[in-house]
């Protein structure tokens, strides 16, 4: 069984490794050659220096795995590796790409007869040692195919891995999931807060965690790894509050508008990820003013953008 693997940023050198362990042939691409010849050692990669080369190394008909930023990034190498896949080529995409756009790529390559097989992938850089869920999408032979690759990738070969149904399924299922992680985060972070402002019970925190990750109703990974960072500080205070998004929360949040579906825990999430990026202080400033206006009530001086 051999692959193509394109990207081997934090995602995709893990999920090298993971399937040379697996005794998958990895054919590896990364834009900064370094990173690939350091794979190749220490992992057994097959070391390529552009895309062209990966396509070349590989016997038809090919599997490529592209484990890039979604959006642009993608896009720019999908356009730079269709043209040399042939009939018959499966070209996977692992990255948290648009669902439509991975609708709108499936066709337009499906006209060349290569087919593109969206894989939402969880896990993160842990997916290492534990597998990755695999949310996948696409022509239902591509999937076969590639299933000795989920196998291996997933926490077990029957468990872990899902052809969720047509194209842009897999990534359709990933942005839930997302939507879903926005919301269970939300969640811990309130409570927690919430505890920590009740000072007068000098609360442990990290001991609360701790404590909810055995036999309580809201024991999870996202638990696990908030009890793991709280042993060593839970006073956070180094730590800038400001949580980036990379898309998937607002994808999820305009999917349940036009699907006229609530979803206000994991848009209401979204929003407060806005708020931490410093999108509400001019809307703040606003309200503080209005105050001042009907009230008299003091504004506090603030610093210039
Ligand atoms: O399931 C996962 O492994 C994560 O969801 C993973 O995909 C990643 O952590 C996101 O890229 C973060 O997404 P945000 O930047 O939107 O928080």
């Amino acid at each position: 069984m051999e692959l193509g693997m394109i990207g081997l940023g934090r995602m995709g050198a893990n999920m090298a490794r993971r399937l040379r362990r697996g005794g998958v042939t990895v054919v590896g691409y990364n834009r900064d050659p370094a990173v690939t010849r350091q794979l190749a050692q220490e992992a057994g990669v097959q070391a390529a220096e552009t895309v062209q080369q990966v396509v070349q190394k590989l016997v038809p008909p090919r599997l490529v795995w592209l484990m890039l930023p979604a959006g642009e990034v993608t896009q720019q190498h999908i356009d730079a590796v269709a043209p040399l896949l042939a009939r018959g080529d499966v070209l996977v995409d692992g990255a948290n790409s648009y669902y439509k756009d991975s609708m709108r790529r499936a066709a337009q390559l499906a006209q060349r007869g290569i087919k593109l097989v969206d894989a939402g992938v969880s896990g993160g850089v842990w997916g290492v040692h534990n597998g990755y869920a695999l949310m996948v999408g696409g022509d239902y032979d591509a999937v076969r195919r590639l299933e000795t690759v989920f196998k291996v990738l997933a926490p077990a070969p029957d468990k872990g891995w899902l052809h969720c149904g047509p194209a842009g399924s897999g990534h359709f299922v990933k942005m839930v999931h997302n939507g879903i992680e926005y919301g269970m985060m939300q969640a811990y972070a309130e409570g927690f807060a919430l505890l920590k402002s009740r000072e007068d019970f000098g609360l442990d925190l990290a001991a609360i965690a701790e404590l909810w990750r055995h036999g309580s109703v809201v024991r999870s990974w996202l638990l696990d790894l908030t009890a793991e960072f709280l042993k060593s500080d839970q006073t956070l205070a180094d730590i800038e509050p400001y949580v980036a998004d990379s898309g998937e929360g607002r994808w999820t949040a305009i999917e349940a508008v036009e699907q006229g579906v609530p979803a206000p825990v994991m848009s209401l999430a979204l929003m407060m990820r806005f708020a931490s990026q410093g999108k509400s202080d001019y809307g703040d400033r606003m309200l503080a003013m209005m105050r001042k206006g009907f009230g008299g009530h003091a504004v506090k001086p603030g610093k210039k953008d």
